[in-house]
């Protein structure tokens, strides 16, 4: 597991990670989540010795990893910033990796073929996609087949199929008992993909629980309830103390389910068109609760200007 006590980074004046406090277990997988510039890549450069903490420690199975013996038996990690030889081949990366790590070689072409590069093993790594670059990162994570796994945006330039890829693998390495911790920008793909979230704004901890309770604590539903006589079932329904909010023809109840609300209007003689719960997403929740954290956000205007474009 990954343990960090009073993680803090500070560059100059500026605090990425203020005091992070977390234990990533293994067994799931984790979703670490924050708006842009929240820390997160700072914080798992600091799991992986790249950075050091200003303050506080991060251990990983009890250990910092500059203790480790064999760094990438014990954490494989894909960061943001990685540092391939354009000249070399796949392969040949992989090759050197394993050598200086005491890994077998024979687990090179295990990886290549797991991550679906088998083909390409032998092209240079400076011709490669963003997509294939990916994936030869994921190689390298999983190269020393560590019980600890950080992916710090694996999807970033994947295609919908390599998508899916990182999510099955995400939650195959989980099902082995591995800790998993997987950073990324795309909520849906998230929501589908991990167990637990750990929710950071400005270098602060926002939430640390499972998938089902942050979506409970910070989205809201509503039942849609669209009818012949809208105003006549607005009226009914705001004269028993219920929320409605009017978007044209719908009708977006909330203090009440749908089977309380059939019986009202059935009671009342009111014809139904649609009765039904909406959810609202992961997204609508992060975007909720991290409202007050966003560092960059856009004018509105400059939103819209750039969804014309
Ligand atoms: N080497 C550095 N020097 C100065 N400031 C830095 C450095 N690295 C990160 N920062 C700052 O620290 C803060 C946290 O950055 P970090 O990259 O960890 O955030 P993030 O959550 O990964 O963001 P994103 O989602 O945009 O990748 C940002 O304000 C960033 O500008």
């Amino acid at each position: 597991m990954i343990v960090a006590r009073g993680l803090t980074k500070t560059y100059g004046p500026k605090v990425a990670v203020d005091g992070l406090s977390f234990t990533v277990e293994p067994g799931r997988v984790t979703g670490f989540l924050g708006p842009n510039g929240a820390g997160k890549s700072t914080t798992m450069r600091m799991m992986v010795g790249l950075d050091r903490p200003t303050a506080g420690t991060v251990t990983i199975n009890g250990r910092s990893y500059a203790d480790s013996a064999a760094p990438l038996r014990t954490v494989g990690a894909l960061l943001e910033a990685r540092a391939l030889h354009p000249g070399r081949s796949a392969r040949n990366h992989l090759r050197w990796l394993a050598a200086s790590n005491g890994i077998p070689v024979r687990r090179v072409d295990e990886v290549l073929d797991l991550v679906g590069l088998t083909d390409v093993a032998d092209q240079r790594v400076g011709r490669f996609s963003l997509g294939m670059g990916q994936r030869l990162g994921i190689a390298v994570a999983l190269l020393g087949d560590p019980p600890v796994v950080v992916l710090d945006e694996p999807v970033n330039g994947l295609d919908p199929e390599g998508i899916r890829w990182v999510r099955t693998l995400a939650r195959e390495l989980a099902s082995q008992g591995r800790t998993v911790l997987v950073s990324s920008h795309l909520m849906s793909e998230m929501a589908l993909t991990a167990d637990h979230l750990i929710v950071v704004g400005r270098g602060r901890m926002l939430a640390d629980c499972s998938m089902a309770q942050f979506i409970a604590d910070h989205a809201a539903s509503y039942v849609r309830v669209r009818a012949p006589r809208t105003a006549e079932v607005e009226a009914l329904l705001r004269s028993r103390g219920l929320d409605v909010d009017r978007q044209g023809s719908e009708l977006r109840v909330q203090g009440l389910d749908s089977a309380g609300i059939g019986d009202l209007l059935g009671g009342a003689g009111l014809h139904l068109h649609e009765l039904s719960l909406v959810r609202s997403s992961l997204e609508d929740a992060f975007m909720t609760l991290t409202a007050d954290s966003v560092e960059y956000s856009a004018h509105p205007v400059a939103q819209e200007a750039q969804a014309a474009r």
